[in-house]
């Protein structure tokens, strides 16, 4: 009962439980309160010297005591979401080895190919309804982590059962450890991963393969969410699985689905319809090409056909813009490519067309970056930007804080106050919305389970950033909910897609399970059984 993080509670175990469980003496005579628990572990926050040390505190919080580890959480969301997820557990990823105690979820290693289905096959596992897997290839903004890319699915489920309420016994944690192309981690003697270049290729592919079936035959029904694999596995894997179970792209649908809904409720304060925007997205990678698609189809639901719809975008990536003739475009990004002849009139030098000559010559409304580059959105570009703008709007995505394409307060200095801005990790700058795909997954695995669905559509993400944009702000000048109020946005979310699963046809629960009260219902909160 102790020493399962599941079972334990530590001093809060009554009089009567320690009788009947014979943990007398184990345990000091203090009969304490999930409360008091709380209010130790906060002064110990308090006293620490900075935020990693208290990341790596949280983490063996969680592993000796869920529910005081989701309590705290729950308690004070502000303050812990930016410890348990981004942007510290970008370091945490980083330093995954240095901090390494006691295992939570599974890694899959290569070496451990054949063994799949046995490993799985552990009656703990019993429970499990949502899986987020990552091969740690693209963590964050921070590159190839290896098998340290654990910590993004361990934080991301960890959202799971804050926002949406699943219990932490259905949740688990998977990293597919294919080796890590990262010189410096296989180096480390401290490094926990396997000490080998990454498989790539059909080598991949058939570990992938082999892994899927496996959950497929072991959790029917279960969730599968693909976190921070890098750009051409990241398109490649969730085409070819979203079909053959429930399951989703969080950096390219759900990522796709915040951007979305946050513009939606940008232009409802600028009053600018959505057809009139121009829009430069910087960074073309998963997490850009999904922004763009969606918009697409956002401006398409707005009127425009889809030639028009496309035209409202240009697309920056490493090269410059991504123009058609440019050879060997990724298919995302040849999606988004620009015909040559549409630059006849601009002003530019001869050569590279970089984000600076796309936006003197755009002259955007909105500017997206998830690009994992630091300073990119540089002053000379903004000043041009708002030069030709009455409120731009400017979202630096790319996570950690080390990563965002800018500041929030320069933005805002660069642009005389008057950019509506979003940042994907918390800078603690008022006003400024964190524009984060948190604010969307939680409501979309919650709605599709509670839906029973058989698959995830592109229409269910549409609902929940339809939802997302509709929900009204915090009131201090930015354009979402406040964290605090994460919870009942899952649900809002979840009631939507669920609502949509029916619509589409993807749904097996009759349409009056999908009430908001029948999903609030199923929706656990961290007290002490
Ligand atoms: N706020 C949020 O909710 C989310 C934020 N993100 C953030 O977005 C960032 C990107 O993620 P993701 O799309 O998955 O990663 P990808 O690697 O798939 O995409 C990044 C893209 O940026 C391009 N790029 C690299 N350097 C430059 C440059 N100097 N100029 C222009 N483009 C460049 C990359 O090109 P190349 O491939 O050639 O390197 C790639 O196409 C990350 O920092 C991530 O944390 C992601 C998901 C959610
Ligand atoms: C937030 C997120 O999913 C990312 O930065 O990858
Ligand atoms: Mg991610």
């Amino acid at each position: 009962m102790l020493a399962d993080p599941l079972t334990n509670k530590g001093t809060a175990f009554t009089a009567a439980e320690r009788d009947a469980l014979g943990l007398h003496g184990l345990l000091p005579p203090h009969v304490g309160t999930l409360d008091s628990q709380i209010a130790r572990r906060r002064r110990v926050l308090d006293g620490m010297a900075d935020d990693f040390h208290r990341y790596a505190f949280l983490r063996e919080l969680q592993d000796s005591n869920e529910v005081l580890f989701h309590a705290l959480v729950q308690a004070d969301l502000p303050r812990l979401l930016p410890l348990v997820y981004t942007p510290t557990v970008g370091e945490g990823c980083e330093r995954f080895s240095e901090i390494w105690r006691r295992p939570r979820g599974l890694f899959l290693s290569y070496p451990n190919r054949t063994r799949i289905a046995d490993i799985l096959a552990d009656p703990a596992l019993d429970r499990v309804k949502v899986i987020v897997v990552s091969d740690g290839e693209r963590i964050l903004g921070l590159g190839d982590q290896g098998a340290g890319g654990m910590g993004i699915p361990i934080g991301k489920l960890a959202l799971y059962t804050a926002c949406a309420g699943i219990h932490p016994a259905e949740v688990l944690p998977i990293l597919l450890d294919v080796g890590t192309d990262n010189a410096a981690r296989r180096d480390d003697p401290l490094y926990v991963g396997w000490r080998n270049p990454r498989i790539r290729g059909a080598e991949y592919d058939a570990f992938v393969e082999d892994f899927v079936a496996a959950v497929h035959a072991r959790f029917p029904g279960v969730l599968l969410q693909w976190e921070d694999f890098a750009g051409k596995n990241a398109y490649d894997l969730l085409e070819r699985y979203r079909g053959r179970l429930l399951s989703f792209n969080d950096d390219i649908q759900g990522t796709a689905a915040t951007a979305t809904g946050t513009l939606l409720a940008a232009i409802r304060r600028t009053g600018q319809p959505l057809t009139d925007q121009r829009i430069v997205l910087f960074g073309a990678g998963a997490a850009g090409s999904g922004i763009a698609e969606m918009l697409v189809r956002a401006l398409i639901a707005a009127g425009l056909d889809e030639a028009a719809a496309r035209q409202r975008i240009w697309a920056v990536d490493r090269d410059g813009l991504v123009l058609s003739d440019i050879p060997r475009l990724p298919p995302q990004q040849a999606a988004l490519a620009r015909d040559p002849t549409e630059l006849a009139g601009w002003t530019m030098a001869p050569g590279r067309i970089g984000l600076l000559e796309t936006v003197v010559n755009v002259r955007p409304t909105v500017l997206i970056g998830a690009s994992g580059q630091m300073g990119a959105f540089g002053e000379p570009v903004i000043r041009a930007m708002a030069a030709g703008c009455e409120r731009p709007v400017i979202f630096p995505l790319s996570n950690p804080i080390s990563r965002a394409e800018a500041h929030p307060a320069d933005l805002l200095a660069w642009t005389g106050g008057r950019a509506l801005v979003g940042t994907g990790s918390p800078f603690g700058v008022a006003g400024v919305t964190q524009v984060n795909n948190v604010y969307i997954f939680p409501g979309v695995g919650l709605g599709a389970l509670a839906a029973g669905a058989t698959a995830v559509t592109d229409g269910m993400f549409m609902a929940a950033a339809e939802t997302l944009g509709s929900l009204g702000d915090a009131g201090d000048g930015s354009l979402l909910p406040p964290i605090t109020a994460l919870r009942a946005v899952a649900l809002r979310i979840a009631v939507a897609v669920a609502a949509q699963a029916v619509r589409d046809g993807v749904a097996t629960m009759p349409a009056d399970a999908l009430a908001a009260e029948r999903i609030a219902a199923q929706m656990w909160l961290p007290v002490y059984d």
